[in-house]
C-alpha cells in the first residue's frame, strides 16, 4: 500500500541520510528505491536533466505539480538562488504529511510551500494567495492527464510569461501524449525532448522541456 512504502522511504531517509544535507537525502532515496522498493520519484537519471534544465533557467519562482513524497521537491530547492522559492503541489494529504518531513530533513523547508489540494482550484489562486507575478519554471510530474488542462490553467490565470520554462516527467512512460501534441503543436512553445530511462529501470522515458514563447 503506498503511503505505508512513504513510510518506509521516510524511515529510510533518517537511518542513511545526513540531517540538512540535501545530497544525502537524495542518495538515500534513490538507493531505497533502486534496491529495496521501486517508487515513482523522479530519480538519479532524469534528476540529472531536471538539475541541468534548473541551473540554466535559474528561477526565483518555480511551481511543482506532484509532490509525492518531496525527492524532486528536495533536488529542486537544493539548486535555488538564496531568496528564491519553490511552491509545490500535493493531492493526498497523506503523501503529503510525509514529504512534508523529507524536505524538512533536507533542510529545505524555508525554501519550499507546500499546497495541499487539487491543481485545478489552487492554480487559479496562487497570484492572490502567494504573490506570484509568474513561474519562470514548471516541473509537471502529477496525473498525466492533468498536465494539458494545468498547463492551458496557468497560461489563462497570466502565471507562465515570456520565457517561463515548463519540464515535464513521463512523457514516453506512462506518457502524457496529448500533452505532447499540445506543446509540439503550439507556437506559444518551442518545445525539446530530452531521452532518459523511466526511474530504476531501462525502460525508456523522458522529460520535454517547453519554454513559453508569450
Ligand atoms: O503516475 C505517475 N505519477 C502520478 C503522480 C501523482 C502524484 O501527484 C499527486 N497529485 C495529483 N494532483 C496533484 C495536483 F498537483 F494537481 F494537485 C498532485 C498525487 O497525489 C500523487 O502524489 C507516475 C507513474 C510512473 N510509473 O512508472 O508508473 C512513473 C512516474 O515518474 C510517475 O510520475
Ligand atoms: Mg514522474
Amino acid at each position: 500500500f503506498a503511503l505505508l512504502k512513504n513510510t518506509r522511504m521516510l524511515k529510510a531517509v533518517q537511518k542513511n541520510a545526513t540531517k540538512g544535507d540535501p545530497e544525502s537525502v537524495i542518495s538515500a532515496i534513490d538507493y531505497y528505491c533502486r534496491h529495496k522498493e521501486w517508487a515513482m520519484n523522479v530519480g538519479d537519471e532524469k534528476g540529472l536533466i531536471l538539475d541541468s534544465v534548473l541551473t540554466e533557467v535559474n528561477p526565483s519562482t518555480a511551481l511543482e505539480l506532484g509532490t509525492y513524497c518531496g525527492y524532486s521537491t528536495v533536488r529542486i530547492a537544493r539548486l535555488l538562488s538564496p531568496g528564491s522559492k519553490l511552491i509545490t503541489v500535493e493531492f493526498n494529504p497523506a503523501f503529503a504529511a510525509v514529504a512534508r518531513q523529507i524536505i524538512a530533513y533536507a533542510g529545505l523547508q524555508d525554501k519550499v510551500t507546500l499546497v495541499e489540494g487539487p491543481s485545478g482550484d489552487l492554480i487559479p489562486k496562487m497570484k492572490a494567495r502567494f504573490g506570484i507575478k509568474s513561474f519562470d519554471f514548471v516541473f509537471l510530474d502529477h496525473w498525466k492527464d492533468r498536465y494539458v488542462p494545468d498547463t492551458k490553467l496557468l497560461e489563462d490565470c497570466g502565471l507562465v510569461s515570456e520565457g517561463s520554462v515548463l519540464l515535464a516527467d513521463n512523457v514516453i512512460c506512462p506518457g502524457a501524449p496529448e500533452y505532447l501534441k499540445y506543446v509540439r503543436n503550439s507556437p506559444r512553445y518551442e518545445s525539446r525532448y530530452y531521452k532518459s530511462n523511466l526511474e530504476y529501470t531501462k525502460v525508456e522515458d523522458g522529460l520535454e522541456k517547453s519554454v513559453f514563447l508569450g
